[in-house]
């Protein structure tokens, strides 16, 4: 499988403070990767430096073979809820189309082809009836439902999603892992964070972070208890009665993953 997303060496600092350290990965192409890791151990700042938005202190990124700044509408990134994103004076409509600017290069005015990728993107996220109203005054999980329809109205090779289900009620969850599927079927590589295991279990691809890369691979050889324990450290109980890990791999020992068309039954 070729890779869509590379590091190496990778060094992320705020300040004096090391975010993450060392960092070597190959992210496979056409795939969804999960990055899964405790509060604080740098998977927020692994998506800021995939996008360019943080540059790193040493260590070099590469995102379809170039580095990520120049990628502009070919990488999509769908940030974390903060309260700057929830206090923005604007409308739904007028967030996801700023997802389309990204294609203007400099034309001031959006063809139809841009408003059909908008109001798609809108219809997929079930935000259509929110259009008119400001991002004030949605509720939690649909203004993360917005944040996620302007990412997919880039339609952008690579997709960054910061927790894009945290949070959510599950008609939400299931609409988002949805999206995620069409994305993956139609070739785009997806790269999310999460702390739910069972969504990094549906994943092709799982990093444990902390603070750097504890273990990279699939679901099998990552969300295994000695490996989730290195990563999470003695702070992670009950592994060994196995209710978590029972969780993670279904009752029936069955494993879904994102692309089966059964996953959500
Ligand atoms: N803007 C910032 N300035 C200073 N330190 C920061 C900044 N953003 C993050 N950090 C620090 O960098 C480290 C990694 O943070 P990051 O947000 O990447 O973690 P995370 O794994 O996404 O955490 P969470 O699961 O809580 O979202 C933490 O120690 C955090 O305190």
């Amino acid at each position: 499988m070729s890779t869509a997303i590379h590091m190496s060496g990778v060094r992320v600092t705020y300040g004096n403070a090391i975010a993450l350290d060392d960092v070597h990965l190959d992210l496979p192409m056409g795939a969804v990767t999960a990055l899964i890791g405790p509060n604080g151990s740098g998977k927020s700042t692994l998506l800021g430096a995939v996008s360019g938005l943080l540059q790193p202190a040493a260590g070099t990124v590469t995102v379809l073979g170039g580095p990520p700044r120049r990628l502009g509408p070919r990488l999509a990134y769908v940030p974390q809820q903060t309260e700057s994103n929830r206090l923005l004076p604007v409308t739904v409509r007028e967030v996801v189309t700023m997802a389309r600017y990204a294609h203007r290069r400099g034309l001031r005015w959006l063809t139809r082809q841009d408003r059909e990728a908008v109001d798609r993107a809108m219809t997929r996220m079930e935000v259509d009836h929110l259009a008119d109203r400001h991002l004030s005054t949605l509720s939690g999980g649909q203004r993360q439902r917005v944040l996620v329809a302007q990412g997919l109205a880039q339609d952008a090779e690579v997709l960054l999603l910061d927790e894009p289900v945290t949070g959510l009620d599950l008609p939400s969850q299931q609409l988002i892992l949805q999206a995620i599927n069409v994305e993956k079927s139609a070739g785009r590589t997806i790269l999310l964070t999460t702390h739910d295991l069972a969504d990094a279990q549906r994943a092709d691809h799982v990093v444990l972070l902390a603070g750097h890369v504890v273990a990279a691979g699939t679901p099998a050889e990552v969300l295994v208890p000695d490996v989730l324990r290195e990563g999470y450290g003695g702070r992670l109980v009950d592994l060994d009665g196995g209710t978590l890990l029972e969780d993670v791999h279904g009752h029936h020992g069955h494993v879904h993953r994102y692309g089966d068309h059964d996953h959500q039954h």
